[in-house]
């Protein structure tokens, strides 16, 4: 029998830990925040209160989610500070690296960053949670040429972000649409950015650098980044009728098809009947069947070459589209979101640490030495003492 340890490439079905914020269940193509089932939560509750339900375990009363919100829109307004980053920025770099470098200044000019009191971490929380539609929106603007909107106190978390980012005040249909891809963006148990958020957060680092770090591993087209390659995809078939040739080619080439597959769904991912309805909406309020025919013929086509079907990026990508929102700007849309999802399991990560560091197994060259080397008397008495140590 070998003595080589079983190992779980990427994790894949690995249980690491416990979770109160979200259940992911396969079986029944489900997904809880904090019990409530994710379809519900989008068609009766807004973002901000859904946000506040994964932070405090509970929906808010009228009274709690007048307070919460108080101060969120107190917080809305643009640091100029990060206007002036962003100024410099955009044009060279990403919108991903963009705000992952805001953030990261926002933690760096935090004077109690180092804090983890758990109501220090959700007032920091509920000011990042507040500034972010500011950010991502000007981040937009400025790709554009434009400049910033101030933002408005009077219109909730979903309209106030359109707002900021187009100058008027967003369609119903736009404003309901993208509402519901906020709360559905919100949380996922332990998706690779928000386990590295927990993983940073573990070793007592701050709340800032545990964000950061989340929206690193968001970038990637694996994960996060796929609404935005959705998009791209899109636009490189640009039509209905071209699919069948596109996907020859694109299969034949082993590429990846952005916005399918999963690693925990295998049948279909459990938001994606919710959000392609809000498309749909969309769709028809912008009249666009060209996108409804090309989405409709990639998924049918893929399905059934494959077997593997959308995911939520899916539907997004062509969402954030009609929106008005360039593709680039997408998967900072979804760490607007997300950073509530994070924000819940850092705070819960803090509650029952233990510092997460898994094991190798080597298969690297075995042992050999350099030429010459003589371990000098004090190496070799620090060694024995460790040694004595160790019993
Ligand atoms: C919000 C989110 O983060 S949702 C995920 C967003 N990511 C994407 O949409 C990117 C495209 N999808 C993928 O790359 C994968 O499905 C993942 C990474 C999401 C999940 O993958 P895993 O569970 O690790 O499965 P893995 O990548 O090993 O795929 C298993 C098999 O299905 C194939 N496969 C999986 N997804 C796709 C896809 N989108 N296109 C083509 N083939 C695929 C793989 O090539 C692999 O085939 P093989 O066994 O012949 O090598
Ligand atoms: O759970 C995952 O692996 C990816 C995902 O769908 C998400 O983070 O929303």
């Amino acid at each position: 029998m070998s003595d080589t340890p079983e190992i779980k490439k990427g994790l894949a079905g690995v249980t690491v830990d416990h979770t109160a914020v979200s259940k992911v269940n396969v079986d029944t193509n489900s997904l809880l925040y904090r019990g409530y089932p994710v379809q519900e939560l989008a068609a009766m509750r807004s973002f901000e209160e859904v946000v506040y339900l994964l932070w405090y375990g509970e929906l808010p009363t009228a009274e709690q989610l007048a307070q919460f919100q108080r101060i969120e829109r107190s917080h809305r307004t643009l640091d100029p500070a990060i206007a002036r980053v962003i100024d410099q920025l955009v044009g060279t770099a990403h919108p991903m690296d963009i705000v992952r470098t805001a953030v990261s200044m926002l933690g760096a000019s935090d004077p109690t960053a180092w804090d983890s009191e758990p109501h220090a971490i959700l007032d920091k929380a509920l000011a990042l949670f507040a500034q972010l539609p500011g950010i991502v929106a000007y981040i937009q603007r400025c790709e554009r040429g434009l400049g910033a909107i101030a933002p408005r106190d009077d219109l909730g978390y979903a309209a106030n972000f359109l707002w900021m980012t187009f100058g008027e005040e967003p369609h119903p249909v736009a404003r309901e649409a993208f509402d519901v891809s906020m709360t559905l963006y919100a949380e996922h148990s332990f998706n690779a950015s928000t386990f590295t958020a927990r993983v940073v957060t573990s070793t007592l680092s701050d709340y800032y650098s545990a964000v950061v770090a989340a929206i690193g591993a968001l970038k990637g087209p694996l994960h996060g980044g796929a609404n935005e390659a959705v998009m791209r995809t899109f636009e490189e078939i640009g039509d209905a009728s071209r699919v069948t040739g596109w996907l020859d080619e694109a299969l034949g080439a082993k590429r990846k098809i952005m916005g399918f597959g999963h690693r925990v769904y295998k049948r279909g991912d459990s938001r994606v009947p919710t959000m392609h309805a809000a498309l749909d909406t969309l769709i028809a309020h912008y009249g666009r069947p060209d996108i409804a025919d090309l989405y409709d013929r990639l998924e049918a086509e893929f399905v059934a070459r494959k077997g593997i079907y959308p995911n939520l990026d899916y539907p997004s990508g062509p969402a954030y589209h009609l929106i008005g929102f360039d593709t680039a700007i997408f998967t900072p849309i979804f760490v607007a979101s997300r950073v509530a999802g994070w924000t819940a399991h850092i705070q819960e990560q803090l509650a029952s640490n233990a510092l997460i560091r898994p094991l190798s197994a080597y298969n690297g060259p075995a042992e050999r030495h350099i030429e010459g080397y003589v371990a000098d008397e004090r190496a070799i008495a620090a060694a024995t003492r460790q040694e004595e140590l160790a019993g």
